[in-house]
Formats: structure tokens, sequence, C-alpha cells
């Protein structure tokens, strides 16, 4: 199954190589800016989800979320110690 810490090691090696087609390229390539809104966007939908849908629609969407964060990360050249070392 895929992790927090997985997923970040894949999504740093999509922004070195950029593939063709990726959406984590194409979305690091808009900007902070963009991937800002995407984030408080999917922050939304996790709120809403949490109160008006089930457990698996939120975990999807905070799944979303998730992503979106390291996304950011990436754009803003963040390690996971770097976050990791505020828990
Ligand atoms: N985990 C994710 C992931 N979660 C969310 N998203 C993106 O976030 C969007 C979800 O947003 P919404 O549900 O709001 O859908 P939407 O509004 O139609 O999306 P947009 O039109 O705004 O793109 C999806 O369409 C994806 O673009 C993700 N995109 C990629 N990944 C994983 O990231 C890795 C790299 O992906 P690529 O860079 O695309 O190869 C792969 O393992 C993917 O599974």
């Amino acid at each position: 199954m895929k992790t927090f810490d997985s997923l970040f090691a894949e999504l740093t090696d999509k922004a070195t190589s950029r593939p063709a087609g990726s959406g984590t390229v194409a979305q690091l390539d808009a900007g902070v800016h963009a991937i800002g809104k995407k984030i408080v966007e999917e922050a939304a939908e996790v709120w809403m989800a949490a109160e008006h849908e089930g457990a698996e629609r939120t975990a999807e969407e905070i799944s979303q979320l998730l992503y979106h964060l390291q996304v950011l990360m990436l754009a803003r050249g963040l390690t996971l110690e770097d976050v990791y070392r505020h828990l």
C-alpha cells in the first residue's frame, strides 16, 4: 500500500524526470498560487465529506488533500524532514 513517504518519493522523482502526462508536473508548472488554491478546494471537500458523506468518501478526499500538500512541498523545495521536525 502506498504511504505518505512513498508517495512523496514518487512525486519527487516525477518532479525531476518530468514524464509526459504527469498531473504533478502540470501542477508544479502552474505554480504555488494555483497549488494553494487547489489545497483550499480540497480542504473544503474534506470538510464537506466529513459532515455530509461517509467515512470512505472522507478518506478519499483526505488522500487528495495530502497529495496536493505534497505538491506544494515540492514547489517550495521542502522535504519530509522539514515538516516532520515540527510534528
Ligand atoms: N494521489 C494522487 C492524487 N490525488 C489527487 N490528485 C489530483 O487531484 C484531482 C482531484 O481533484 P478533484 O476530485 O477535485 O477533481 P477535479 O476537480 O476534477 O480535478 P481537477 O480538474 O482540478 O484536476 C485529481 O484529478 C488529480 O489530478 C492526484 N493526482 C495524482 N496522485 C498520485 O500521484 C502520483 C503521480 O501522479 P502523476 O503526476 O499524475 O503521474 C500517482 O501515484 C497518482 O496516483
